[in-house]
């Protein structure tokens, strides 16, 4: 497995070994001797998968108590996936980094706790699956809003088309209104 820093380097692109042969491919999506030998030594509680249609923008979450850190890949599709860093005594706070994740390209991005995260779908749907660190906490959940112009993040938007947002993250908050981590 491969494991590159991102221009926030606690954000991690993780390229895994993936074995082709005749009937397909084989990987090791999680292993948490291989992953703590690269300086990552989680604990998950919580696999999620949610689907989505192109266009669709989910984010940018967090939890303010029980912040999670998050393993995120897609296998099916194709999106454009950003982690905020919201620490603030943070040298990059108010900053985001993102790659392209697909099935095609396998590689999983390490959010850590005191990030907001989101994704984009550029293809036609996309199945996301990802490890959390610790439990949904519903009443902790905080959404940044995905276009805060002090963030700027540069969304790959199809066609330049704004994107299909849930009701409570159309009314995310500016980061200058938002609840952080210290
Ligand atoms: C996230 C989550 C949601 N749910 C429920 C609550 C709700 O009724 C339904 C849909 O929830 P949401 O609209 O919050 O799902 P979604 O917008 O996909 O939320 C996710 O977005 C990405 C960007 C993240 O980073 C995740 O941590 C998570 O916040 O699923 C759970 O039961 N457990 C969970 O862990």
């Amino acid at each position: 497995m491969k494991v590159e820093a991102l221009s926030i380097p606690e954000v991690l692109l993780i390229a895994p070994k993936v074995f082709g042969d005749v009937r397909g491919f084989f990987m090791e999506s999680w292993n948490r001797r291989a992953f703590a030998a690269a300086g990552l030594d989680l604990d998950f509680v919580q696999d999620n998968h949610s689907r989505s249609q192109q266009g669709v923008l989910r984010g940018l979450h967090y939890q303010i108590h029980q912040p999670q850190g998050k393993l995120v890949r897609v296998v099916s599709g194709a999106v454009f996936d950003v982690a905020v860093d919201l620490r603030r005594s943070s040298p990059h706070f108010g900053r985001w980094a993102g790659a392209t994740l697909s099935a095609e390209n396998q590689q999983m991005l390490w959010v850590p706790p005191g990030f907001a995260h989101g994704f984009y779908v550029l293809s036609e749907s996309a199945d996301f699956l990802y490890k959390t660190t610790e439990f949904y906490a519903p009443e902790a959940e905080r959404c940044v809003i995905w276009n805060d112009p002090d963030i700027a993040i540069d969304w790959p938007l199809v066609d330049g088309k704004p994107p299909l947002l849930a009701t409570k993250d159309a009314a995310g908050l500016p980061l200058s209104a938002s609840e952080t981590f210290p």
